[in-house]
């Protein structure tokens, strides 16, 4: 049955962050009603990965103010624009930040989950058409963010951003393949596509580093290395299959630095290495402790604005390779069942990054979770219980 809102705006509680470096004002805003290819979801649960706090921080070149953050979020279609096929009202469904068309030049490469059709207008905080779906209580538009906009009760977004899921799948769960499991596990899996024997370290014992570390650890990985300042994360890391902790402040010999650490326990260096924490000095740390002739560096972590990644070439002449992964390398459309599929049977811890649950009003306390250190993902319920 059609919800009585079809066609209609629809007024509903949002976060709104107007500024930089300021707290998001959690306040009633009005929803348009979708166009054209468009979606209008009911959000039920969302998450604050660490990319909100960036973009929040005023470090992301593409931050556009007043804009509604969230990019972790699942929910129910509530309707539906024209010609919108491959998702219908009521449909269980996950918002994606990387869109997949199937027509474009990226979608059709096979060499790559980045897709065009909508990545220039989601850049600049609007829709496909170049204008907002939401508006504040004096009229005033608000930018979308990364295509999902997840921090608003309701949302709209591109019929290529989003994908409809196995209704079975709990939504407080299925949010966070939204981000940050999809993208640690894709990144182990698909973009660097580790081997059973592979020696890995990962730089960043957060959500995207937990995930990556259970990604290898089910190809067979012979050693994890987790390298994380805060040993709060030595407990997660072994839980998601590190076979070694590694804190730099605490865990080297006088004079000795992490690269030569990790290439002492590993005869000569590792195969693969992860930065997840988005620290260019790490970025470094981890290429330079991967092996010569081999070893591949993937980052993952977001550096701020104006940051530069730097090492001696000779590092490259020397075999080593320096790779990127978006959201994990995974095609969200085609490739989120399959990620559902192996949540259900157990094969992929989800739950278990679910360390703190919130009613949504609480989300600026969400965002405090975060730094508190202990935190690996708060969600959000917009139901209030
Ligand atoms: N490429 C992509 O598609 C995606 C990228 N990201 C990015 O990935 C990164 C990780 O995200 P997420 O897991 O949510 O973030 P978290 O903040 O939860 O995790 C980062 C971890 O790195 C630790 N850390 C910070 N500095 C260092 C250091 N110098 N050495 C070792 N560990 C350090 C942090 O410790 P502490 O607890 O003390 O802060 C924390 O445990 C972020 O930069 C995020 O923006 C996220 C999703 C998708
Ligand atoms: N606007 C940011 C872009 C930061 C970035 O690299 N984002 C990741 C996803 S982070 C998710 O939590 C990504 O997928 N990048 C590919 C893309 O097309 O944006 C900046 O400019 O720094
Ligand atoms: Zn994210
Ligand atoms: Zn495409």
């Amino acid at each position: 049955m059609l919800a009585a809102t079809v066609g209609k705006p629809i007024q509903c509680v949002a976060a709104v962050a107007y500024n930089a470096k300021k707290s998001l004002s959690v306040e009633e805003i009005t929803v348009d009603p979708p166009k054209a290819h468009e979606v209008r979801i009911k959000i039920e649960f969302t998450a604050v990965c660490h990319t909100d706090a960036y973009t929040l921080s005023g470090s992301d070149p593409e931050g556009l103010f007043p804009c509604i953050l969230g990019h972790e979020g699942a929910g129910i279609v509530e309707s539906v624009g024209d010609d919108v096929m491959t998702v219908k009202p009521g449909d269980h469904v996950i918002a994606l930040y990387t869109a997949e068309c199937g027509k474009c030049k990226f979608c059709t490469s096979g060499k790559t989950n980045l897709c065009s059709a909508v990545r220039a207008t989601q850049g600049k905080g609007v829709m496909p058409d170049g204008t907002t779906r939401f508006h504040n209580a004096k009229g005033e538009d608000i930018y979308h963010f990364m295509g999902c906009s997840t921090f608003s009760e309701y949302t709209v977004v591109a019929d290529v951003s989003v994908v409809a899921i196995d209704p079975k799948a709990p939504l407080d769960a299925a949010c966070l393949l939204g981000c940050g499991v999809t993208t640690g596990y894709g990144a182990a899996i698909k973009t660097a596509n580790v081997q059973e024997g592979d020696t890995v370290a990962v730089f960043g014992c957060g959500t995207v580093g937990l995930s990556v570390m259970q990604g290898a650890k089910s190809r067979g990985a012979s050693k994890i290395i987790a390298v994380d300042i805060n040993n709060k994360k030595r407990q997660y890391s072994s839980n998601f299959g590190a076979t070694d902790f590694i804190n730099p402040k605490e865990d080297l010999a006088e004079d000795q630095t992490i690269v030569e650490k990790l290439i002492d326990m590993t005869d000569g260096g590792l195969d693969f290495t992860f930065d997840c924490t988005g620290n260019t000095n790490i970025m470094r740390d981890a290429l330079e402790a991967c092996h010569k002739g081999w070893g591949q560096s993937i980052i993952i972590g977001v550096a701020a604005a104006g940051e530069e990644i730097s090492t001696r070439p000779f590092q490259l002449v020397t075999g080593r390779v320096w790779k990127g992964s978006a959201f994990g390398g995974i095609k969200g459309r085609s490739e989120m069942g399959g990620l559902i599929k192996d949540y259900q049977s157990g094969a992929l811890k989800v739950e278990e990054f679910i360390t703190h649950r919130r009613p949504f009003k609480e989300i600026n306390q969400a965002f405090e979770d975060l730094h508190n250190g202990d935190c690996l993902r708060t969600v959000l319920r917009f139901q209030e219980e």
